[in-house]
């Protein structure tokens, strides 16, 4: 395998689809290949994620990194010069050891993953491999059923929906293109409905709908009835999945709730399980993420106890990509799935990891875009060497959202028969 060194490390201000400061990494090898990665932010945060490095002043309205560029530029440019590019777990180690804390708060979660992401694209450009193929190896490629975010509510919109995420899943495609065209044709029936019903078709931070719906459940009959109308059957061809991101509507992060959106007040967490049980019921659901709030693991055990047979049950801000949060909740039977983002942990080995923690208790793993993203594609690549099975990365009216979308119809394409398309 054809093999270089890194001469050089450099980073950039540049803008995430909400208009605010991220940063995109150029990592340069002695024959001249290039590597370059952007870095995507979230809104509804865990908070044990890695820190995201932010300055203090405002610059384009959110808070810059130009901090975090300035020690990809120096620190990290200096510690990694001259390291071989396929030496990715040596190169995140350098990383998280000059770093040296807990949470990547001196360096920056956004620098390091930058660079890391930067450094895997490097050493498949050298390799002469597509990315997937680079950080996935052989074996037939599986690409992953999009979850498509059509319907968004809680910290992504301004309505009235409390739930922050309704997801189309074409569990029961033959393909990707053909999942992506159900997902697609059905978020173009829900607008005509709202357009019907003279509810706004404007859109979230993830390009899903963000109508004042007169509740959660209209916003789940709605999309029912939407896939219907695209001449789809619901719980066959399409299912949904929610993310109800209980979090930012949890102001103790623990087991009491406000179901402040819809204005329907107060809940416990039994309230949100037996809601639970009413939808999974009435509607073709087969995955909840994020059911309840990070600190709420008692109240994720009895959700997981009850429905963790019948749906993917997954945890975001809980586990945050951390294996030593995964492993805990697969001791507690916390959940049975965990949400995986690279920004959570920082680097795409220790990201790696998390995905093989799940894997080896028998967990299912589902790869996640941010609500703040870029037009970088890293995820599409990332989520079929990583075979999840299923990704999610929002509405594909939006070109951020859509560049991932529109890589995995290439690799499929390009694959030409020889892949794998199942949900389970
Ligand atoms: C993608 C999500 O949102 P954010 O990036 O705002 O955390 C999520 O909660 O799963
Ligand atoms: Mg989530």
């Amino acid at each position: 395998m054809k093999n270089s060194k890194i001469s050089s490390v450099s980073a950039l201000e540049i803008l995430d689809s909400r208009g605010n400061p991220t940063i995109k990494v150029y990592v340069r090898l002695e024959d001249g290949t290039l590597g370059t990665a952007s870095v995507p932010s979230g809104a509804s945060t865990g908070s044990n994620e890695a820190i995201e490095l932010r300055d203090g002043a405002d610059r384009y309205g959110g808070k810059g990194v130009l901090k975090a560029v300035e020690n990809v530029n120096t620190e990290i440019a200096g510690a990694l010069t001259g390291k071989w590019a396929t030496d990715q777990r040596v190169i995140d180690d350098v990383m998280i050891r000059l770093d040296g804390t807990e949470n990547k708060d001196r360096l920056g979660a956004n620098a390091i993953l930058g660079v890391s992401m930067a450094v895997a694209r490097a050493g498949a450009n050298i390799s002469g491999l597509p990315l997937y193929q680079y950080l996935g190896g052989a074996g037939t490629p599986r690409i992953p059923v999009p979850c498509m975010n059509i319907l968004n509510g809680g910290e992504h919109a301004d309505n009235s929906v409390d739930f922050q995420e309704f997801m189309l899943i074409p569990d029961g495609a033959p393909n990707f293109r053909e999942g992506l065209r159900y997902v697609s044709e059905t978020f173009h029936h829900l607008k005509s409905i709202l357009n019907r019903k003279g509810l706004a078709t404007s859109v979230g931070d993830e390009g899903g709908f963000a109508p004042n719906c007169k509740s959660n459940e209209e916003a789940v009959e709605l999309i029912t009835q939407a896939i219907g109308e695209a001449g789809y059957e619901p719980g066959k061809d399409l299912s949904i999945g929610i993310d109800s991101a209980a979090n930012s509507f949890s102001p103790n992060l623990n087991n009491q709730y406000d179901l402040k959106w819809s204005g329907k007040g107060k809940a416990l967490s039994k309230d949100l399980i037996d809601l639970t049980g009413k939808w999974l019921d009435n509607y073709p659901i087969i995955l909840w993420e994020d059911p309840l709030s990070e600190g709420d693991w008692e109240g994720f055990a009895q959700f997981t106890k009850k429905y963790g047979d019948r749906i993917e049950v997954v945890g975001d801000d809980i586990f945050v990509t951390n294996t030593k949060f995964i492993s805990k909740g697969i001791e507690l039977k916390t959940a049975n799935a965990a949400l995986i983002k690279l920004n959570q942990i920082g680097t795409v080995s220790e990201t790696i990891d998390a995905v093989r923690m799940c894997r080896e208790a028998g967990w299912r793993y589902f790869l996640s875009h941010r609500s703040g993203e870029t037009e970088d594609s890293f995820l599409a690549d990332f989520a079929v060497a990583m075979d999840g099975g299923h990704l999610k990365s929002g509405s594909a009216c939006r070109g951020e959202r859509l560049a991932k979308y529109n890589r995995l119809l290439e690799i499929e394409h390009e694959l030409k028969g020889h892949s794998e398309y199942r949900w389970s």
